[in-house]
């Protein structure tokens, strides 16, 4: 007889099916090009709905979407989870209340963060939009998108975000080069803060290009 599941496995259906709708309209944008950008969603206390490593998230099926704990090893699968697994999981293991982290690699992106990477953040002030970080109270707040230097060692990148958000709070942050992850409560959240970095960054390059 095979043990039975850690998790819930209608937890993990659920999790999984509202990843792949999101995450193929978010590739029809263009944000996820050459396999890239990948995407988690909490399932429970101990475990993470994440994708294949390498697979096309623009064709996501349930079979590209696995399960690790919180320490990003896999459970109950042989599948290999993505590289960037431990940058989910840590925000997963040291918040509670997040559900949903998303990572993209659009244009805006990685030019912003290119452009950027020197001063250490992108300064975003003055929008509407910055809302959509306030829970739609006020658009009077500025916020320092922190960029990283980009690095295939994931234990170090994951000690630099945690350093920071050690001093601040966070909803997202920019990697050199490489683009953005953005996070949470829940989908439509982590959704509404990826997709307003994203317009603020557009805004932020635009007119860095109209006033030279
Ligand atoms: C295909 S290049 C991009 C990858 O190196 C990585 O940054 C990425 O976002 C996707 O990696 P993955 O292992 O598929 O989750
Ligand atoms: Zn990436």
């Amino acid at each position: 007889m095979t043990s039975p599941l850690p998790y819930d496995p209608d937890c993990l259906a659920r999790c999984a099916a509202e990843i792949i709708v999101n995450v193929r309209e978010l590739s029809a944008r263009g944000w996820t090009p050459a396999t890239s950008s990948n995407f988690s969603r909490r399932i429970d206390g101990q475990h993470v709905a994440i994708t294949v490593s390498g697979r096309d998230k623009g064709k996501l099926t349930e079979a590209d979407i696995m399960v690790v704990d919180l320490d990003g090893r896999p459970v109950a699968t042989d599948q290999k989870s993505s590289a960037e697994t431990l940058l989910h999981t840590q925000l997963y293991k040291r918040f509670p209340d997040i559900g949903c982290v998303l990572h993209t690699h659009s244009h805006n992106q990685t030019v912003a963060s290119r452009l950027y990477a020197g001063a250490g953040h992108v300064h975003l002030a003055g929008y509407e939009l910055l809302k959509a970080f306030t829970g739609n109270t006020t658009h009077d707040v500025e916020i320092d998108v922190p960029v990283f230097p980009n690095t295939q060692d994931m234990h170090t990148l994951a000690a630099q975000v945690d350093a920071l958000l050690d001093r601040q709070p966070l909803w997202g942050y920019l990697i050199d080069g490489h683009g953005l992850y953005a996070w949470g409560r829940d989908m439509d959240e982590a959704r509404r803060h990826l997709e307003a970095f994203e317009f603020l960054l557009g805004c932020v390059l635009d007119l860095r290009r109209l006033r030279s």
